[in-house]
């Protein structure tokens, strides 16, 4: 079950300082490193919507404007979260720091000066922005997180099984900062290089240094060191304790992890949540879309496979080096899973998944929701945003006129509203209106790309009948959302989900319309253009790639924190 809205307890066994280099964080920004777990407790507020969107991350490595093109990124995938915002560099005496605080990025990072401080001499950076799916959404939890001096760690996804692996973590003594999940990866990593240096976690070296990169010289592209037997590059390659930490872990990931000597950019073996890799000038960057390269000035080379790593780091040779995490797609227990909600609802238009457009594919789901589901009506109307290139697609598909039948107020921004149908409800009032003149004495096809809890359609259908629709008709492209997403997308729990106890009549009736209708799946399937098997359709099936509490049948798999998972995990993990 997603937890960010719920307000995951304390880190009761936290340790203050184990590893702290830095400041508390602090609302509006904090320059903190891990371990320093002040800052105040927030209520999880709700958001007012159903489903909220995944983190973005990005990274970039040796580029004289590393923090500019970061920002810009960050702006480019702030659909994907609005909690908080933060970046790390590489200064240029080759240390790490951070700043991240609540707020959209042009909040934490409007500050005049800010960015120039922090951009000053960076050649390498990551940077965040967050929705929660575990763990509050409080400036303590904004990434990227700092692991000391060690390295700086961003997320989007969500681990399975995260509470358990933090159990496992605090039993071992292991300090943790925050209450996202995220954190596990930078532990369990630290505490395989405890291990293996055979000195405390909150001591250990886990990476050396080398100079900070420098700008790629002109028509160059120095990139990584040479990738040894295997992809592994035992000379200048990341760290092992990283990718065995990332090896460990199961769930939805996708990571940014910036060291002293590299950046290591990695997705899980199942490919649920997105990367790409491209360049940016002579630098290679890597971000959760591909508008967010494309706004930063660069473009896409390819996607990161699912279960696989780059390093863009120290090193002669012209690419990154890359190589494939062990043990999940070996052991037949993992097979690509890509979260078909990026299509659908979360990511861009304007980016593109497996060479395909997402404008064209929302396009098409519209054109095929028209035929399988045409409604008696003279005008069709997109629910903005997500949904306006489906509408499109729908009102081609049935040749009807497609209007500008609804504003979104783009100004509204997060609203910190609790949880309760009365603030849901007052806050789609504020962000969605009806156009005068649109509506009046017409038959509407409503296009919306999902219903989760409803509350979008409850309010909508009662608007458009107020500005004179005479019939609204409700056509969704996607089939009923019955069960929650526990791979980075915060739904709330299945009890909030209104097509999990109700028909799609009981909906209509629910939402006042005068018919509703959802795609089926095997049309959303081949929208998309790729194999089913290659898709997680979880939120519509209620089957997921893998457990969401991370356990596994064959006992001692390194995906039980309970066994090799993390280093003297000791027996019952789980
Ligand atoms: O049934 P509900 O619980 O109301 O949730 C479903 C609505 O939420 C999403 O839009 P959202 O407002 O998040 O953003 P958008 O502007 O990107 O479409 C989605 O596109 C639906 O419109
Ligand atoms: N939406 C996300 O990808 C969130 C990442 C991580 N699980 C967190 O809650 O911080
Ligand atoms: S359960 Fe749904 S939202 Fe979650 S990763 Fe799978 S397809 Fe995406
Ligand atoms: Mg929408």
């Amino acid at each position: 079950m997603p937890a960010g809205r719920s307000g995951i307890p304390g880190s009761g066994g936290v340790t203050a300082g184990a590893l702290a280099a830095g400041g508390s964080p602090a609302a509006g920004g904090s320059h903190a490193a891990l371990g320093s777990p002040a800052g105040s407790r927030c209520e999880a507020p709700a958001g007012p919507f159903g489903p909220r969107e995944a983190c973005g991350i990005f990274g970039i490595w040796g580029h004289p404007e590393a923090v500019a093109c970061t920002v810009r990124a960050l702006v480019a995938l702030q659909h994907r979260g609005q909690e908080s915002a933060g970046i790390a560099v590489l200064d240029g005496s080759g240390r790490l720091r951070v700043h991240r605080g609540p707020g959209l990025v042009g909040h934490v990072f409007g500050r005049p000066g800010r960015l120039a401080r922090l951009g000053e001499g960076a050649t390498a950076a990551i940077g965040h922005v967050r929705y929660a799916t575990a763990g509050d959404p409080g400036p303590r939890n904004a990434q990227p997180l700092l692991f000391g001096g060690d390295f700086a760690l961003a997320h989007n996804g969500q681990l399975a099984g995260g509470e358990r692996w933090r159990a496992v973590l605090e039993r071992l003594g292991v300090p943790l900062a925050t209450t996202a999940d995220s954190e596990v990866i930078g532990r369990v990593a630290q505490r395989h290089a405890a291990l293996a240096s055979r000195l405390p976690v909150s001591r250990s070296a886990l990476t050396g240094t080398c100079p900070v990169q420098p700008a790629a010289p002109e028509g160059g592209g120095a990139m990584a060191a040479p990738p040894g037997p295997g992809g592994t590059n035992p000379a200048g390659g990341p760290p092992a304790p990283l990718l065995k930490a990332l090896a460990a872990v199961p769930g939805a990931y996708a990571v940014v992890i910036l060291t002293p000597r590299g950046l290591l950019a990695a997705r899980d073996p199942w490919g649920i949540r997105p990367l790409v890799l491209g360049r940016i000038g002579d630098a290679w960057a890597v971000a959760s879309e591909s508008c967010a390269l494309e706004t930063a000035g660069g473009r896409v080379e390819e996607e990161l496979p699912p279960g696989s790593w780059v390093w863009l780091g120290c090193g002669e040779a012209p690419g990154p080096a890359r190589g494939a995490l062990p043990g999940w797609d070996r052991a037949g227990l993992a097979r690509e899973a890509f979260c078909v909600f990026e299509y659908i609802y979360f990511a861009r238009p304007d980016s593109c998944f497996a060479g395909r457009s997402v404008y064209a594919v929302r396009k098409e789901l519209g054109r095929r929701l028209a035929r399988v589901h045409p409604a008696s009506a003279d005008v069709v109307v997109g629910v903005p945003d997500s949904s306006l290139p489906a509408a499109a697609g729908y009102a081609e598909a049935a040749g009807l006129p497609h209007e500008l039948g609804l504003v979104k107020n783009r100004y509204t921004g997060r609203t910190f509203i609790r949880p309760g149908a009365r603030e849901r409800e007052e806050a789609v009032r504020l962000k969605l209106h009806p156009v005068p003149g649109v509506l009046a004495g017409r038959r509407v096809v409503l296009v919306d790309d999902s219903l989760v809890r409803g509350t979008t359609a409850r309010w909508l259908v009662t608007a458009l009948r107020e500005a004179g629709a005479r019939e609204v008709h409700l056509r969704i492209t996607a089939p009923p959302y019955r069960f929650p997403c526990h791979f980075g997308v915060d739904t709330g729990r299945a009890e909030e989900l209104l097509a999990a106890g109700h028909s799609p009549q009981a909906m209509a009736r629910a939402v006042g319309a005068d018919s509703l209708a959802f795609l089926p799946l095997d049309q959303v399937v081949e929208a998309t253009g790729r194999p089913a098997g290659s898709l997680c359709l979880g939120c519509f099936t209620g089957r997921y790639p893998l457990d969401p509490e991370g356990k596994v049948r064959r006992i001692g798999h390194r995906g039980d924190p309970g066994d090799r998972g993390i280093p003297g995990g000791g027996a019952g993990g789980g």
